[in-house]
């Protein structure tokens, strides 16, 4: 089933704001000082989040913590739980167990739950969501329906969003005139003009080509920490879940299995999945020669490789092992430099230089970086940064 399908809440264009905010959001928009914005960005703290949907367990005990202000983003294959812990934030799905607080409230625990409504956030879908029969502006403004404004302040400040998402002269549009990309920056001046302590985002740019999606994504990472907003955000895009966040929260199949900043999860992953999730030049099958505390050393048939070992324990020397290249690690030696000897099965151009494909002894190496094209067919070598490599045992060779 698609989100959209599975979607019951809130309809288009509703901000999920309370009212209790209401005075505080104005005059934010009044002028109120960044300071002042950022203390209504609350903390949020999932603690033993579980859901289950009749036999499926959706997530497993979840616990989180993303302090005000800052900018989580819970990257995962698809079907590891993002859009339940997502959407049990927000108040669309209640939660089997556990418990959600948000700032000084608790929002969900035992025998409370209080609605999307009164959660003080706001959210962008991956959809849009935007209401067909409306306006640019006017889906903006209905954001601020439920608070006492003017109905000429309401229009004032949904044109000001409209213009801090470079939609000021298209506010008079409606969604079926506008571009995918443009559409989603209405959706995201109707989640900011609010001004609510959290935003949410499901995926927002997935529906979005290449460059849209780039330039969209910068203006929500500007947008969301000028407001001084604590902001969860979820993709299955490692690329773009490490240039958004502060963050990252690592979900397997219902369970958080990494939480960390996003150069600890690219340094050292928890494990071979969070490794080969956040990318890979490729792996080389091996043995291990040796293991200097963090290091291993690892006789593959292509070399021998040292990286970082994601195992805790002793490991016994020959137990078989996996070397996890990272896309940043490896580039074309210079000529008579040494390297792992291989041939060059493919060249793409980058526009900073090129990447080759390179088949060694044992496996093959992506992202091969040179300054310039090798033809196809060439023999070449490979050089290998050790800080780039990790190390992974095969599951029976753990102890
Ligand atoms: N309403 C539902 N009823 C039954 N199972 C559900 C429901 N919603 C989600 N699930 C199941 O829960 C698991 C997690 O789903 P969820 O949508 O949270 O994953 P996701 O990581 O967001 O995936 P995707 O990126 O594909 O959206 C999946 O196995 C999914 O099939």
């Amino acid at each position: 089933m698609t989100k959209t399908m599975t979607r019951r809440w809130p309809l288009p264009g509703r901000a999920l704001a309370a009212p209790a905010a209401v005075a505080d959001a104005v005059s934010a928009q009044r002028g109120e000082s960044p300071g002042q914005q950022a203390d209504r960005a609350p903390r949020v703290a999932v603690d033993g989040l579980r859901k289950t949907y009749g036999a499926v367990e959706a997530v497993s005990d979840v616990s989180l913590v993303v302090e005000p202000g800052r900018f989580l983003v819970l990257l995962g294959p698809s079907g590891s739980g993002k859009s339940t812990v997502l959407r049990c934030i927000a108040g669309i799905e209640v939660p089997s167990r556990g418990s959600i607080r948000l700032g000084g409230t608790m929002v969900d625990g035992p025998d409370i739950h209080l609605p999307p409504e009164r959660r003080d956030l706001a959210m962008v879908f991956q959809d849009y969501a935007l209401w067909p029969h409306l306006s640019a502006e006017q889906n903006v403004a209905f954001a601020l329906k439920r608070r006492s404004l003017e109905r000429a302040e309401r229009r004032r400040l949904a044109r000001e969003a409209l213009e801090r998402v470079g939609l000021g002269d298209k506010a008079a549009r409606f969604p079926g005139e506008l571009s995918g990309g443009e559409q989603q920056r209405v959706a995201l001046a109707r989640a900011l003009v609010a001004r609510t302590g959290l935003v949410l985002f499901d995926e927002p740019l997935s529906n979005l080509d290449a460059d849209l999606r780039e330039q969209l994504r910068i203006d929500i990472g500007a947008l969301v920490r000028d407001q001084g907003a604590t902001a969860i955000y979820i993709t299955h895009d490692q690329a773009e879940a490490f240039a958004l966040a502060d963050v990252v929260g690592v979900l397997e199949r219902g369970r958080l299995v990494q939480f960390g900043t996003p150069e600890e999860i690219y340094r050292a992953p928890a494990s071979a999945f969070v490794a080969r999730f956040t990318g890979l030049a490729g792996e080389l099958a091996g043995t291990l020669a040796d293991v200097r505390g963090e290091q291993a050393v690892v006789q593959t048939a292509a070399g021998t490789l040292t990286g970082r070992l994601l195992a805790s324990g002793r490991p016994g020397r020959g137990a078989s092992a996996e070397v996890l290249v990272r896309p940043s690690a490896v580039r074309l030696a210079a000529e008579g430099e040494p390297g792992l000897d291989g041939e060059v099965l493919d060249a793409a151009f980058r526009g900073w230089g090129y990447e080759h494909v390179v088949a060694l002894a044992g496996g093959r190496l992506r992202n091969v970086a040179a300054p310039a094209r090798v033809p196809v067919g060439r023999r070449v070598r490979v050089q290998v940064d050790p800080a780039g490599c990790l190390v992974a045992l095969r599951p029976a060779e753990r102890r």
